[in-house]
This record gives C-alpha cells, sequence and structure tokens, in this order.
C-alpha cells in the first residue's frame, strides 16, 4: 500500500507569468493532521484546490492513495471530503434540509445519514434553524458535516479555523482529533497561524510565495525549536570570526544587539565561554531560551523566501 494517501510532485501553478506554487513536493501519509502554514496569498488555498480537483495544475503531478491520471484521480477524491471554498449553504435553507441536499447529491439519500453527521459535527441543536442564522463556528462545523457525508478517508480543509473565537478554536481543534484518533481519518488542513494548529498538527509542512520550504513532523519541530543558548558578548564581530573557524553556519545567529543565539548547542556552555575568554571577549550575560514556533517560522521564511 502507497505510504501517501496526498502527494504532489513539482506541481506547479502558474496564473499567467506568476507562480502562485512553485514546484511543491507535498507528501501527506496516512493517520497523520498535517497543517499546511502559510502567510496570506502563500498559495494554501490554490494547492488545495488543486487537491479537489477544482483547477488543473500547470506542470506536474498529484497523486491520491498513490493513483493519478484523470479518471483514477476522479474515483480517488470520492475517498475525501472537501472544505477548501466556503461551502454553499442556501440562506433560506435550514442545517436539517442543507445536509439533506448534499446527501442526495452524493447518492446517499439517508435521514439516518444526516442525523449522524448532525451528531457527530455537535450541531444537531441548530437542525431547524436557517443557515444565515449561523455563527461562523457554526457554519465550519456544517461544513465539515457536509465534507464528511462520504465517509471519507481523509479530509482536506482549508482554513476550517479562520475567525473562530479561542473556545470555537479548542472546541474545533478537539473534533479535529477525535475524528483522527477514533474514526482514523487522516487530515490536511491549512491556516496562516501556526499557533493555532501547534494542539493538533502531527506534521507540518510551511508553505512561502508559492514553494514548501519545509515538511517537518511535529516531534522534530519540537526538537529544533528546544534549547538555544543566548550570550551577549563585548564585541559580537569578533567572536562571529571565532564561531565560524569552529562551528558550521546553521548551528548559531548573530544579532545585531552583540548577542548570539546557539541552537540545539553540541557542546557544553562552558566550550562557547572560554572560546570568549580566550579571546579577550567578556561575556555579559548568558542563558538558555526555548525558540517559539513562531520564531523558527519567521527565520524559515526568512532563509525560504530569498529570491
Ligand atoms: N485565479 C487567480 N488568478 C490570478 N491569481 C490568483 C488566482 N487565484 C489565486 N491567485 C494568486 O495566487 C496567490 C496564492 O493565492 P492563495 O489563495 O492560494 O493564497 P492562500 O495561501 O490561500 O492565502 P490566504 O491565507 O489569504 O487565503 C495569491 O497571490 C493570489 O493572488
Amino acid at each position: 500500500m502507497n505510504e501517501y494517501v496526498i502527494e504532489t510532485k513539482q506541481v506547479v501553478k502558474a496564473y499567467g507569468s506568476f507562480l502562485a506554487l512553485n514546484h511543491v513536493n507535498l507528501h501527506v501519509k496516512r493517520g497523520e493532521i498535517y497543517g499546511l502554514i502559510g502567510d496570506n496569498g502563500a498559495g494554501k488555498s490554490t494547492l488545495l484546490k488543486l487537491l479537489a480537483g477544482h483547477s488543473y495544475v500547470t506542470e506536474g503531478e498529484i497523486r491520491l492513495f498513490g493513483t493519478y491520471g484523470a479518471k483514477e484521480l476522479e474515483n480517488s477524491r470520492k475517498k475525501i471530503g472537501f472544505m477548501v471554498e466556503q461551502p454553499g449553504f442556501f440562506p433560506n435553507m435550514t442545517v436539517e434540509q442543507t445536509l439533506t441536499y448534499y446527501c442526495i447529491q452524493k447518492g446517499i439519500p439517508d435521514s439516518r445519514k444526516v442525523d449522524e453527521m448532525l451528531q457527530l459535527t455537535g450541531i444537531d441543536e441548530k437542525r431547524r434553524s436557517r443557515c444565515k442564522t449561523l455563527s461562523l463556528g457554526q457554519k465550519q462545523r456544517l461544513g465539515l458535516a457536509i465534507a464528511m457525508i462520504g465517509e471519507p478517508q481523509v479530509l482536506v480543509l482549508d482554513e476550517p479555523i479562520n475567525g473562530l473565537d479561542p473556545s470555537g478554536i479548542l472546541e474545533f481543534r478537539h473534533l479535529l482529533q477525535c475524528l483522527n484518533e477514533e474514526k482514523n481519518i487522516t487530515i490536511l488542513l491549512s491556516s496562516h497561524i501556526l499557533n493555532e494548529l501547534q494542539q493538533v498538527a502531527t506534521m507540518y509542512g510551511f508553505l512561502n510565495k508559492g514553494i514548501l520550504i519545509e515538511e517537518v513532523s511535529a516531534r522534530a519541530l519540537q526538537e529544533k525549536c528546544s534549547d538555544c543558548i543566548e550570550i551577549i558578548l563585548s564585541d559580537v564581530e569578533k567572536y562571529a570570526v571565532l564561531m565560524e573557524k569552529n562551528f558550521p553556519a546553521e548551528t548559531y545567529k548573530i544579532f545585531p544587539e552583540n548577542n548570539i543565539r546557539i541552537y540545539k548547542p553540541q557542546r557544553p556552555a562552558e566550550v562557547y565561554s572560554k572560546l570568549a575568554s580566550e579571546n579577550d571577549i567578556y561575556i555579559t550575560g548568558m542563558k538558555t531560551i526555548q525558540t517559539s514556533l513562531e520564531d523558527y517560522y519567521m527565520e524559515l521564511k526568512k532563509r525560504g523566501g530569498v529570491q
């Protein structure tokens, strides 16, 4: 069985001369909650729309459950629930009518399915409310209910927590975790806010200006963000020269305020302080700090976004 339920190979999406996606290689494994992170305009919706078959790739290939080719992808998409654009709600229809409509559209004219989806997504009490009266969070739940109708193995959700208040985010996260753990559903979801995905994602993909700059597991990301030594020095330029001679460039970073950060230090802190003292550089401060995921992401963007 193919390891990836969703895979893209060198996918390019061009609008005229503008590349909304630039040779993207995405890998979503079965069972994961994959968080696709990127700023406004990074290309997240473009990528998810391609997966949903709402537009064509300019170059490259999409593979779903290991299949490719137009007919095969069409079949594979039936096993995926998509919430990639604002679901089309009819404002005057009730929640129940809306779900019934989508059930019929998907060839499942069964009222038990409607009940099941209402229960699953926690909007049963709103079944007789008109769609136009729903809160944003309730609309997201209804969108999820629609995406879940065909009992998908995979859910693809574009910014599902966008605009939710903190308790809404918490509830939605909990719902996604339940679907993932109890129903074994693989989830690919996008957001422009890393912190929102932090509690739920098991894998991250960072998209910046159409380029997927890194895919990293949540565990590896935690490790990357762990311990960093910050040293404040009397002469950071001189110290930088010594560091360059002794340590790989990617293990440290010099900051303008006379300080240096050593990421995931391989050697005891004394080694770094000794290097300073032996070369007549005074250390005025030294501490261990934890890099936040946001800091890591900002740094990654700076590196990956150089064009
Ligand atoms: N149909 C289109 N024609 C031309 N440019 C487009 C089209 N659709 C998207 N773009 C451009 O492609 C880029 C990526 O857009 P996309 O909607 O994928 O970003 P996003 O990461 O989803 O952003 P957001 O978080 O704001 O939703 C943007 O610069 C956008 O203006």
